[in-house]
């Protein structure tokens, strides 16, 4: 197995050297060169724990790592840090599945790559003789930053530098990442929003000047964003456990295909469900949801990707971004992996700000469909799935729960859905409790997780609980355009 460039000027290179690297050279995305297909296996992996699954699936794509040291990274990974044994539950709720990837150390489906990313760009490091220290740049709209920093913090050989809009998070993700220990982590609000932060951070790994002067510090740069493919890859395994836990527990037969419905941002997460289909996984549709920042819903409805509009700050932040930067993975695939088409349509985006697709290629997005849900959906629908089931939604996963609803007036089909359930309610929390009829003003942060979890009858989660006590580290704060002098002043170049 190797990886190559969705630009295609890059070179073929194994999976360890794809993880250092982050991003291509040409400003691609390691993609593959080929998707194993696992569908006659399917019934080999029925019982497997997470980590089993783990190993078959990684082992696939990092075949330049030995089975003991991929065994070594998983183990490091899904252990106690995550408060269920069954590491990502599929749960029934009334006529719904729930996959709950919100188990982990932050509270959000992104420990499910972060607690095993960091131990695989470690192995990787020593595979690759790679002497420099490396910087891993994040952006982050509230969830990867705080779940990066858990996973970084304190390794050898690697800083983390993250990126956050100052008002673009939601309160507890905030302090989550400002009282972040670890002697190699720094936190950086900016004044601007996600896009600015992850196109700052972009331009920054495509500046050649800047590289060279890193390098002659004896550093080099690499990503724990989405778009880097050792952040990809764990999440596919996801997908294809809470199948098999639904074979298992005979809700469906082996072979019956489903749906699953994502909260989609920066479109890493979907494409991880995009993939596991590609290997074989039986998935019928797979339901695009967005908040009313739905530039995605519209490439699904109109085949044109347009970011020239307003970024709307909503209660399901870790969503409010309208650069999708995964989107490029898909239309390698759906242009049948033309780069040329590809580097034209990227083109498209960055000079106009926009770009549209031939039928064929519309064609070829028929596993996709879009849905998007207001702000005021959102709220009706943590309250009537609590008032209902009583089960308590956060903001995003109630932004899929919307889409599926929506999807299922139009589509009368008996096919089980599973909806992606991506972060805990505790770190929404204010929002999550006036959307249930209680009134928040004059409450603070932890006033309101307590009242929340009197109403619900839920536990704060440990990591949340514990931030009462936690002290401010990190107060850095630059403007959108000065990512660069900020990483200068940090790193001292
Ligand atoms: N929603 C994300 C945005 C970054 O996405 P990623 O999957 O590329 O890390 C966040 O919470 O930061």
């Amino acid at each position: 197995m190797h990886f190559i460039s969705t630009r295609g000027c890059s070179e073929k290179i194994k999976g360890s050297k794809a993880i250092v690297n982050g991003l291509c050279s040409d400003g691609g995305l390691y993609v593959p060169t080929e998707f194993p297909n696992l569908e006659d296996r399917l019934n080999k992996f029925i019982g497997l724990t997470y980590k089993e699954l783990c190993l078959e699936i990684l082992k696939l794509f990092l075949d330049d790592f030995t089975e003991e040291e991929l065994k070594s990274c998983i183990n490091k990974a899904y252990n106690d840090k995550f408060d269920t044994k069954l590491i990502a539950p599929t749960k029934k709720i009334n006529n719904h599945y729930f996959l709950e990837l919100y188990h982990g150390p932050t509270c959000a489906f992104k420990d499910m790559a972060l607690t095993l990313m960091p131990h695989l760009l470690e192995k990787s490091l020593k595979k690759n003789k790679i002497k420099e220290e490396i910087v891993i740049l994040t952006a982050t709209s509230g969830d990867t930053g705080k779940a990066a920093l858990e996973g970084f913090k304190n390794l050898d050989q690697i800083k983390i530098i993250v990126f956050f809009p100052e008002d673009g998070v939601s309160n507890i993700q905030k302090l989550q990442m400002r009282t972040q220990e670890g002697n190699n982590t720094y936190v950086v609000s900016i004044n601007g929003n996600f896009d600015d932060a992850q196109s700052g951070v972009k331009n920054i790994f495509n500046d050649e000047e800047f590289n060279k002067l890193l390098l002659k510090n004896n550093y080099i740069l690499s990503s724990a964003n989405s778009i880097n493919i050792g952040r990809l890859l764990p999440q596919v395994v996801y997908y294809f456990y809470s199948y098999l836990n639904l074979v298992k527990d005979k809700h469906i037969k082996l072979g019956d295909k489903i749906n699953f419905v994502v909260p989609t941002g920066n479109f890493g997460n979907i494409l991880a469900a995009y993939y596991s289909k590609l290997m074989g996984l039986p998935v019928n549709k797979l339901i695009c949801a967005s908040n009313e920042n739905n530039v995605l819903y519209d490439f699904f409805d109109t085949g044109k990707y347009d970011r020239n509009r307003v970024l709307h700050l909503t209660t399901s932040p870790s969503m409010d971004i309208l650069i999708s930067s995964n989107l490029e993975r898909l239309l390698f695939e759906v242009t049948k992996r033309n780069y040329n088409k590809v580097n034209s349509l990227i083109n498209d985006l960055n000079n106009k700000g926009f770009y549209e697709i031939d039928n064929n290629m519309r064609f070829n997005l028929n596993t996709f469909h879009g849905e998007f849900a207001t702000q005021y959906e959102i709220k009706e629908n943590i309250n009537k799935v609590f008032k209902e089931n009583n089960y308590l939604i956060d903001t995003h996963t109630c932004v899929a729960y919307t889409a599926y609803e929506k999807y299922r007036k139009n589509n009368f089909e008996d096919i089980a859905t599973v909806i992606v359930s991506t972060a805990s309610p505790y770190k929404f929390s204010k929002d999550v409790l006036s959307s249930l009829d209680k009134n928040i003003e004059n409450l603070d942060e932890f006033h309101v997780l307590e009242n929340l979890s009197l109403e619900t009858n839920t536990n704060i989660p440990l990591p949340i609980k514990n931030l009462k006590t936690a002290k401010i580290l990190h107060n850095r704060n630059c403007e959108k355009y000065e990512l660069k002098k900020e990483i200068e002043n940090i790193l001292k170049v």
